[in-house]
């Protein structure tokens, strides 16, 4: 049986790409077909290479061909990758700002946005994380880096910010440069300028996302941040604490103001039950249930998931190695997050690109 280029590509353009509700031909994700005999091989380039529909996607070109041409073809599939940018990111070989953000304080926002920098690396992706939190950095801690001073070099005159890299990713802390047991008695114009050379000035590489830990609140920094650099989305982190989600709904607000104008990616739902080691059947809703689905909802964003309240986030996050490291349920539950995340970059990117 002869096949040709043509017909593959006139059979997988009826592949849909469930989230950018268009055919995988329009999205040019198909991309080098080799046909030998009966045997035909072609990539899938998909959007982040956390993409939870994979399988599916696989799926549904191996029924197109079996369905289109015919069923006796060997097809192989591979599967691959290419993270999608915004135009332009405002940081060069950056493709994706990521702001992890939260109203109130200590409901977990830098636990989340440590543990994602670090699924969307497990998950094959190049990523950083800054932490902008000027009052209360966490990654010095979080990463078993008290104490680490990034080096610093001259390229052509500018001074260049060597990222200190540590589990497969690049970091830069506000607290690499202060004194961990002396306020930071900076002003606001202090605070944005130190804020834009962790961006700027910062020597990052090729990135497929960058993930900025804000502090709580909407203060300078958000401003800064949001006002300097296209950001891609921004993530909100809650308890499911009604002190919490009001707080968190005026995070929200500022994403939204029209001189912000940041896409929401969707809401977290940190500390949303307990469940004690030894009743792992047992949930209780401390601070009771379901808030951060509930706001999602009302704002029509995406819920990008629930992580209980448990020992280990905690522990792992004093002893310097994130949750995520080890295997077990807290992992999976930040592999699924990420996915999500990275799921909804690519539908914000394909909307920012087609306006
Ligand atoms: N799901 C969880 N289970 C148990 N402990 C948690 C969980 N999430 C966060 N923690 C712990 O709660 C504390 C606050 O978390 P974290 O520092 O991430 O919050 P934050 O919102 O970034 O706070 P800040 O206001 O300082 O920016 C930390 O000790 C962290 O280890």
């Amino acid at each position: 049986m002869t096949i040709t280029k043509e017909q593959v590509l006139q059979a997988l353009s009826n592949v849909e790409e469930p989230d950018l509700k268009k055919d995988l031909v329009t999205l040019n994700m198909i991309q080098d077909i080799a046909i030998d005999g009966d045997n035909l091989s072609f990539s899938v380039i998909l959007t982040t290479p956390a993409c939870p529909l994979k399988a599916m996607i696989e799926n549904a070109c191996r029924n197109a061909i079996a369905h289109f041409i015919s069923k006796e073809i060997k097809v192989s599939v591979n599967m691959t990758s290419r993270v999608t940018t915004q135009k332009n990111t405002g940081v060069p070989g950056v493709k994706n700002i990521i702001a992890v953000a939260s109203g109130k304080g200590g409901v977990g926002k830098s636990t989340v946005a440590a543990n994602l920098a670090l699924a969307l690396s497990k998950s094959g992706a190049q990523v950083g994380l800054i932490d902008a939190d000027i009052y209360g950095p966490s990654v010095p801690i979080m990463f078993g880096l008290e104490g680490a001073r990034p080096q610093a070099s001259q390229v052509n005159g500018k001074t260049r910010i060597e990222p200190i890299e540590k589990y497969g990713i690049k970091l830069l802390s506000i607290g690499f440069f202060t004194d961990p047991n002396q306020p930071v008695p900076w002003r606001g114009p202090m605070v944005s300028t130190a804020v834009k050379q962790l961006f700027n000035d910062a020597d990052w590489g090729e990135l497929d996302y960058l993930v900025v830990d804000l502090p709580p609140g909407t203060g300078d920094i958000h401003i800064t941040v949001t006002q300097t650099f296209p950001v891609t989305g921004a993530v909100i982190v809650t308890t499911p604490q009604n002190v919490a989600l009001a707080d968190a709904r005026k995070g929200i607000g500022m994403f939204m103001m029209e001189a912000i104008n940041v896409p929401i990616l969707g809401v977290i739902e940190n500390m949303a039950y307990f469940t004690p080691a030894e009743l792992p059947e047992n949930r209780y809703y401390i601070f009771g249930q379901d808030g951060g689905k509930k706001l999602a909802q009302q704002i029509a964003a995406p819920f990008l998931g629930e992580l209980p309240l448990v020992k280990s986030i905690s522990e792992s996050g004093d002893a310097g190695a994130p949750v995520v490291l080890q295997d077990g349920v807290m992992t999976e539950a930040f592999m699924h997050i990420a996915e999500r995340v990275a799921q909804q970059v690519a539908i914000a990117n394909a909307k920012a690109n087609s306006k």
